[in-house]
């Protein structure tokens, strides 16, 4: 056996390590896990550099996507245009300006035109995002609220006539735009809006009014110095002639001039204020509206879901207001798809960062011995190496989600609609969250260095925060993902077909529910451990879990409470329950990333695959502990692999940060300049 029963003398480890080089060398032949000795690592560590080999080049060939180019084209026209770089120290009204002038520069001078993609190929449009968002995340905003939110509320719920009228000039930027859902008193409970659009048959005109303080449309991005038109979601009120006098059709979506086109003054009955200075996205220039008695014509209704006739009639295809708001909030999911892409792209730079320094940046080391880079510290692999494995998770999972909205915009199929909402809206939470918080771990990781400004932390993590808020708060989308994964449960106990994502459900719920297998729940073997079968299997294990213990506390629950008391008394559950799942679909998507990829990429892959299973298993052992699904020996085992599988990505570490492809003038913190030691970063205070 390689594990020693006593402590070992200075020559086995030598020879220890030697033989376990070779071992390593033959890309990752199984070690046994009593091999991994706390004293031994460090030694291990600071003796050899044990190394899987990588195909960085091939491995980021896999990873680009089929938009890279355009990417490219982004970075390239920033570089070429040091002008537009975004100062570490700038002012708001100054950010603002650049941010315009930015998206001007991309749109007219470089000829990247993302309005076009929003419909033809979304996975550009968001590969065009995801690039300007890494020049400046404020760009990358500004360009959704331009072009996915204003231009997009015009596409997908307006018809021909808005098309005609609008695209070029939101194309090329004549008209820039916002898109003023949320209240000052309504934020995600979007059907409380109380912006009113009254129909005139008299003058065949919508007249937009803000009733109440509560009603002023607040957090509107282009509002407070760029918009020139706001798509306003407001209250369709018709006149009746009965006792109320109005009927209320529920909400629904209307272009309203805000500024004049000419001299650019706020128009009459609009009134605009600057909501001020942010925590983040400065270069963003949001704002609040009210309206009072503002005329719009009658055309100016986003008609696709429901329209007004001349006489004032009103038609709709869809059947009840419910039905109406589901359809058009349904449309302006792309917002989302978007953010979980792009959220993954700022934990790429982040933990790129990270970890160039991490391996420059030596602490401390054994006596009278060089000091050690911080990544050998199995405390430095613990906070980064999960992270790293948790970001090619995000990576597939992000674009197989970018692929369905794609197809979804295509085949406007039913199931895939449905699918396409929860799984969006569970991803951007998902992710958004993880990487809110691997910012502040990377900063960390990075020590006072990570503080200064210019090493991008602090901006990223500020600008990067209210991803986890706005395009719908987590813990509300987390909610969106339990509520359909209940129905689906619901329906596959009435025989009903299940979408595509919550499959597993209705191929394996029995398998799940039944008692543990005592013999399986102690095998600690490592093969077994790095089974897939055995990953997912745990995975949707406790998804199942959840989603029937949920549905029985419910059903209990709603008894006494009624349905709203018993969901907020099981609302901790549901969250669980949503995140669970949403793990699941993550893994799956990343060991099919495994299984298709080239082969000279698969062992680094595998690697990568399952130290994000295996750390996520370990991270809620807790709840596979008490229904007894893995056995104490087992629960040892995987901590252990975890931590050594850690050890092991920490050995390629630079080269699957490599992978991301992400060119310095994209990273930009002088301290990940790792050719360059820290020349960027004295140059940068002056010496
Ligand atoms: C920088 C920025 C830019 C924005 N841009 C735009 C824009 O261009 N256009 C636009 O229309 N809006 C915009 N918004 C608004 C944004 O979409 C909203 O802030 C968001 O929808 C959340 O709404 P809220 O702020 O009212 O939070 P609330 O809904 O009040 O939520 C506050 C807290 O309550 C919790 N909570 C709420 N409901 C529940 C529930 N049912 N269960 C459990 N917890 C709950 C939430 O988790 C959250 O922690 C922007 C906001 C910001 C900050």
């Amino acid at each position: 056996m390689d594990s020693p029963n006593t402590t070992p003398t200075a020559e086995d480890e030598t020879q220890l390590v030697s033989r376990r080089i070779q071992r390593l060398s033959l890309h990752l032949t199984p070690i046994p896990n009593s091999f991994i000795r706390d004293h031994h690592q460090l030694q291990l560590l600071t003796c050899a550099r044990v190394k899987l080999s990588v195909n960085t080049a091939l491995l980021s060939d896999f990873m680009r996507g089929k938009h890279r180019g355009i990417q490219e084209k982004v970075y390239e026209y920033f570089k070429s245009r040091p002008d537009l770089q975004t100062p570490v120290e700038i002012s708001k009204d100054e950010h603002r300006e650049l941010c315009m002038r930015q998206l001007l520069g991309l749109v007219r001078e470089a000829g990247v035109r993302p309005f076009r993609y929003i419909v033809e190929d979304p996975s550009k449009y968001f590969a065009i995002a995801e690039a300007a968002g890494s020049v400046d995340m404020s760009l990358g905003i500004k360009l959704g609220v331009q072009y996915s939110l204003w231009g997009g509320s015009v596409l997908n719920l307006g018809t021909k006539k808005h098309k005609d009228k609008y695209y070029d000039v939101i194309d090329n930027l004549e008209y820039p735009g916002c898109f003023a859902m949320t209240e000052l008193h309504h934020g995600s409970n979007v059907q409380g809006l109380q912006t009113v659009a009254t129909f005139d048959p008299i003058t065949d005109e919508f007249i937009i009014n803000t009733p109440n303080d509560g009603a002023i449309k607040w957090w509107i991005g282009n509002a407070a110095v760029h918009g020139k038109f706001a798509t306003v979601f407001a209250r369709l009120l018709l006149p009746t002639h009965d006792i109320k006098g109005v009927s209320d059709m529920g909400v629904h979506a209307f272009i309203v001039p805000i500024r004049d086109l000419k001299t650019h003054q706020t128009l009459p009955g609009v009134e605009i204020h600057d909501c001020g200075h942010k925590v983040g996205l400065n270069g963003v220039d949001n704002g609040a509206l009210r309206f009072r008695s503002v005329r719009i014509p009658r055309d100016n209704l986003l008609n696709r879901f429901g329209d007004v006739s001349r006489d004032g009639k009103y038609t709709s295809s869809l059947p009840s207001i419910n039905k109406r708001f589901a359809a058009t909030l349904g449309e302006l999911v792309g917002g989302r798809v978007g953010l979980a892409y792009s959220s993954v792209s700022v934990l790429k730079i982040s933990i790129t960062i990270a970890i160039r320094y991490s391996l420059l940046r030596q602490q401390f080391g054994p006596p009278k011995q060089p000091e050690i880079s911080i990544l050998d510290y199995q405390s430095h692999q613990h906070k980064l190496m999960p992270m790293l494995a948790s970001t090619y998770a995000f990576h597939f999972a992000s674009l197989h989600l970018v692929q369905m909205y794609s197809e979804m915009k295509k085949s406007h199929d039913d199931q895939l609609v449905g699918d396409v909402h929860s799984l969006s809206a569970g991803l951007k939470a998902y992710v958004t969250s993880y990487t809110a918080k691997s910012l502040s771990t990377c900063r960390e990781a990075c020590g006072g260095h990570g503080y200064a400004a210019v090493n991008r932390f602090g901006s990223l993590r500020n600008d990067h925060d209210i991803f986890q808020t706005f395009e719908g708060d987590n813990t509300v989308l987390l909610q969106q993902v339990a509520a359909d994964l209940l129905k689906q449960y619901r329906e596959k106990f009435q025989g009903g077909t299940l979408a595509v994502t919550w499959n597993y459900l209705r191929e394996s719920m029995n398998t799940y529910l039944s008692q543990p297998n005592p013999v399986t729940v102690r095998w600690e073997g490592e093969e077994h451990l790095r089974d897939p079968k055995f990953q997912l299997d745990a995975f949707r294990y406790r998804t199942s879990r959840l989603l029937q213990s949920v549905a029985v506390r419910l059903r209990k629950h709603s008894k006494t409470l009624g349905s709203f008391g018993a969901w907020n008394r099981c609302l901790n559950h549901l969250l669980t329950l949503a995140e669970s799942h949403i793990e699941s679909v993550i893994l799956a998507k990343f060991i099919e990333a495994v299984q298709s990829c080239p082969e000279e990429t698969r062992a680094t892959l595998k690697l990568v695959c399952d130290l994000y299973a295996l750390d996520r298993i370990w991270n809620d052992i807790g709840t596979y502990r008490i229904v007894d699904y893995v056995a104490p020996n087992k629960a040892k085992a995987i901590h252990k692999l975890t931590e050594y599988l850690s050890f092991q990505v920490r050995n390629v570490a630079g080269e699957l940060v490599d992978a991301f492809n992400l060119p310095d003038h994209v990273t930009r913190a002088p301290i990940a300049m790792q050719s360059e030691a820290y020349s960027q970063y004295t140059q940068h205070v002056g010496f």
